[in-house]
């Protein structure tokens, strides 16, 4: 059942509304901009929400904590769900005026018609691969992740029909991915890469799993930004080599006690390894572990999206 929250927040949570309400939009002749997260909205959702809005009529933002892209050992069952202040952080917004906000918070169900297990093995039904991209990176850790992120942003473009998608730099190999399924199956849409929103004291990449660290891992959590930043130093100082990138990295990370998963140098196209940064430019990221807290983070050096 819709809802009208907050007074400027349109609340739908079944496929049938929002088919409804983008059939509105189009006789309204308003262009929609999408937004999709799994929710405990921060200022990094919110600024993917103000690009949206800079460039469209209508905005939607889609909440769904989506059990495909999790494997069985992941943190599923405690993955923030905070719906309400999510809706009323998305109505406290400042955006143009005129506006329209809309949030789709639908249920697994409604998403996953045959129903979904993290068991990969025990799953039925259609999902989208993109093969090549998705393997190395985040994928060799998270074998099953950007499957079940491809499967469920495909389903919500079908549903939503956006003519604009916002993402965000920090899960850059996951715009890669999307950007590739876009233009693979001819999702008649734009893909938008929105700069990575940081704590303005010390660097970290804003993200809804740093509410998992503890004080002690949340101080020391900026050291690979820290080491980012030397990298990025070093590059405009002329430095391409992948050994130093690297090592600049390596050294903060390590000064910060984290327990690094990967430090990559990379090829924006394929995302394949660099031995140093070319033409065409590099991503430089990597992931690390607090505890049982994985976080993840990049630079792009000598292009942009
Ligand atoms: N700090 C950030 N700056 C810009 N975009 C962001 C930031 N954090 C997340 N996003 C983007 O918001 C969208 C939804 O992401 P999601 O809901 O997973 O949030 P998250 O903070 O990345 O959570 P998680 O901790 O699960 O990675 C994605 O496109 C993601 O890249
Ligand atoms: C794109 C996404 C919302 C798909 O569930 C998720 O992977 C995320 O929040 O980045
Ligand atoms: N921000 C990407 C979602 C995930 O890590 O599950």
């Amino acid at each position: 059942m819709s809802k009208q929250t907050n007074s400027n927040v349109l609340v739908l949570h079944t496929v049938a509304e929002v088919r409804a309400w983008r059939q509105t939009q189009r006789e309204q002749n308003k262009s929609v901009g999408y937004v999709a997260t799994m929710g405990a909205l921060h200022a990094g959702h919110l600024n993917l929400v103000d690009a949206a809005a800079e460039q469209c009529d209508s905005v939607i933002v889609s909440i769904f904590v989506n059990p495909a892209q999790f494997a069985p050992h992941e943190d599923l069952d405690r993955y923030p769900r905070t719906l309400p202040d999510d809706i009323t952080k998305l109505a406290a917004a400042t955006l143009p005026p005129g506006t329209t906000r809309t949030v789709f918070a639908p249920s697994v169900a409604e998403m996953y018609p045959r129903g979904i297990t993290t068991d990969r093995a025990q799953q039925r039904g259609t999902f989208v691969e993109v093969l090549g991209l998705s393997e190395m990176l985040e994928g060799g850790t998270r074998p099953h992740f950007f499957r079940g992120v491809a499967t469920v942003v495909a389903k919500l473009f079908h549903i939503i029909m956006p003519d604009h998608a916002f993402f965000g730099q920090k899960d850059v190999q996951q715009c890669c991915v999307l950007r590739a399924m876009v233009q693979d199956l001819h999702f008649p849409l734009e893909l938008h890469v929105v700069p990575t929103v940081r704590d303005p004291e010390d660097g970290l990449a804003l993200s809804s799993r740093n509410v998992y660290l503890s004080p002690e891992q949340r101080l020391r959590a900026p050291s690979f930004y820290r080491g980012l930043c030397r990298a990025r130093d070093l590059f405009d100082g002329g430095i391409v080599s992948r050994e130093k990138l690297i090592a600049a990295v390596e050294e903060e990370a390590t000064a910060g006690a984290l327990d690094i998963e990967y430090i990559s140098l990379s090829n924006p196209e394929d995302l394949s390894e660099l031995e140093s940064v070319g033409s065409s430019g590099a991503v430089l990221s990597g992931a690390w572990r607090m505890g049982t807290t994985r976080l993840i983070d990049n630079i792009l050096l000598g292009f942009n999206f």
